[in-house]
């Protein structure tokens, strides 16, 4: 079996805690507080544009020309069509300018882009782009489980249509296959190292929506 479909499955405890957690159960009802929307929001305007450095440092260390494409764009999506879907969403829930400047990373989303900025700094290419894929694929999983049980009219059914769109999934699919690509020339050590990357960076999207939920701050 190829990389992705293994660690797919073998964090597949993980998916289901992600897909039954009560943000995104509460997001498909329609029904999460706005407050607790705002707090996720503005954290994710944080986190892309941390993201976006992340898949441009992919980009400049991708050894062929697919993965030079497929980062640099990337970079590109997230910070023009994922910052518009968030600056749509600050206007219909009040968050202004200033407000989104001000706020502090949490220390859920400084842990992921930390993370993901230490693998581009430190570690392998391999381990760079497998740390980089749950974030596309793991919104894809999301975007798909949400769109057929989501309330509808729904405050948030743009963010639901922006990750169940098809064009999402086939930039998920592209970056599996570079994935899978690396894996596949990789050592066992580089593999395994993969493994880590990729799960950790897992564990991360579930700690994000955990922290949105409970308007996580710094405890000092
Ligand atoms: C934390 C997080 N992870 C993933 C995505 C989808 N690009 C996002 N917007 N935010």
């Amino acid at each position: 079996m190829n990389f992705c479909t293994t660690i797919w499955e073998e964090i597949a405890p993980l998916r289901r805690a992600i897909l039954s957690h009560p943000f995104l159960d509460e997001l498909a009802a329609g029904t999460l507080p706005p407050e607790t929307f705002r707090h996720y929001i503005v954290q994710d305007s944080l986190y892309l544009a941390e993201y976006a450095r992340v898949l441009a440092l992919a980009a400049a260390r991708a050894p062929t020309a697919a993965g030079r494409l497929e980062f640099s764009d990337g970079a590109k999506v997230a910070v023009q069509v994922e910052e518009a879907l968030h600056q749509a969403f600050f206007a219909q829930f009040g968050v202004t300018p200033e407000m989104a400047q001000q706020s502090e990373a949490t220390p859920a989303c400084l842990g992921y882009t930390s993370y993901l900025a230490s693998l581009a700094a430190t570690r392998s290419y391999e381990e760079l782009i497998a740390g980089i894929l749950p974030c596309f694929w793991v919104y894809w999983e999301v975007g798909c489980d949400i769109r057929p049980r989501a309330a509808s009219p729904n405050p948030y059914s743009a963010w639901i249509e922006t990750y169940a769109a098809p064009s999402f999934g086939e930039a998920t699919r592209r970056v599996c296959d570079l994935v899978d690509a690396a894996a596949a020339q990789a050592t066992p050590a580089i593999r395994s190292a993969m493994n880590t990357a990729f799960r950790n960076a897992a564990r991360y999207e579930w700690m994000f929506w955990d922290s949105a939920y409970r308007r996580e701050r710094w405890p000092i």
